[in-house]
């Protein structure tokens, strides 16, 4: 193997799948539990937890390429193979992978704590997500949150506490985590305190998925093409309750056979922006969501495909 060929390793390609949630005993190939680690940055924490104790399957979940290339490194330096990682923003990962009752703990060490109001919305810890963790977790599994920020801890008790799903420990002050993580180290060098929530999940709440089930790739098949048509729709827009979708651009291929049609969609806050194919074939034009710049077959993509070709129909 080639000094780089881990980085093609330990990461589920989360678009490619054919149906949701993950079967993670079939990705593992054994019956363990998971712990998932949510934002694990430089990966210290969760490679050190999956060193020490082989009888659980780890998760991670970043937003962040680099952190997921760092973690790749440290996983196959010590040939760990009990760890997955997903490039992708936890509040979607967790509800759309993971099935009711599957995980014993999520960990989150020194999440972003958006403190502006302006930018709360940014924050990990709202009703939803901690909705999503009352079905995902399994019964007195555990959420374990460190922060550097006690208003932090006290506002995401606060939304456990409200939920109700969930009994709360005190607010306690740590001297340090079981591994010290990079950004523990950073703020111990600025000489601030630790502060570790811990709430435990006692009943569920009903959640509703995006992805569930099988999916195919969304595809319509249209008679003839009106190129006018096909560029008044820049700019088209349609928001409903759940989702909206724009079209903000249309490129085409030189000989005129193929055009891609660039599109902004959201489902319940969570953002894609993806293409549209119109491709000639035999019979007329296929309008299907494009392969390559993958997108989740969420609702609001799979009516996207719905509308362009509707349009170019009438
Ligand atoms: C302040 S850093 C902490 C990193 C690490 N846990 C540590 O203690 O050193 C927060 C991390 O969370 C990640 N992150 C932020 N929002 C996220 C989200 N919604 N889903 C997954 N990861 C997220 C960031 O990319 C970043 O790596």
């Amino acid at each position: 193997m080639n000094s780089y060929s881990y980085l093609q390793m330990y990461q589920i390609n989360t678009k490619d799948l054919k149906s949701y949630p993950i079967e993670w005993n079939k990705i593992f190939g054994n019956s363990n539990k998971s712990i998932v680690e949510i934002g694990f940055g430089g990966g210290e924490f969760l490679v050190n937890l999956a060193k020490e104790n082989n009888n659980y399957n780890y998760v991670g979940l970043e937003t962040s390429l680099t952190s997921c290339h760092k973690i790749k490194k440290k996983i196959f330096q010590n040939n760990l193979n009990n760890i997955q990682i997903i490039l992708e923003d936890a509040k979607f990962a967790l509800r759309e992978f993971f099935s009711d009752n599957s995980i014993s703990k999520v960990i989150v060490n020194f999440p972003c704590p958006w403190p502006k109001s302006k930018h709360a919305k940014n924050r990990l810890f709202d009703e939803n997500f901690i909705d999503t963790l009352s079905s995902v977790l399994e019964v007195d599994g555990e959420v374990i949150l460190t922060t550097d920020v006690f208003e932090y801890a006290s506002d995401v008790k606060e939304k456990f506490l409200s939920n109700g799903c969930f009994k709360v420990k005190n607010i306690s002050e740590v001297q340090q985590l079981p591994f010290k993580t990079r950004y523990e180290k950073k703020w111990e060098n600025e000489g601030r305190k630790k502060y570790l929530l811990i709430a435990q999940k006692r009943c569920k709440k009903d959640i509703k998925r995006l992805l569930e089930g099988e999916f195919d790739l969304p595809h319509e098949k249209i008679k003839r093409l009106d190129f006018d048509k096909l560029q008044s729709l820049v700019g088209f827009k349609k928001s409903s309750e759940n989702h909206n979708i724009t079209i903000k651009d249309i490129y085409a291929k030189l000989d005129g056979s193929e055009y891609l049609v660039k599109v902004f969609s959201e489902d319940k806050g969570y953002i894609q922006s993806y293409f549209v194919n119109v491709i000639k074939i035999k019979e007329g034009w296929l309008v299907k969501l494009d392969d390559i710049a993958k997108a989740y077959r969420t609702p609001s993509v799979k009516e996207a495909v719905n509308i362009i070709a509707k349009e170019l129909e009438n």
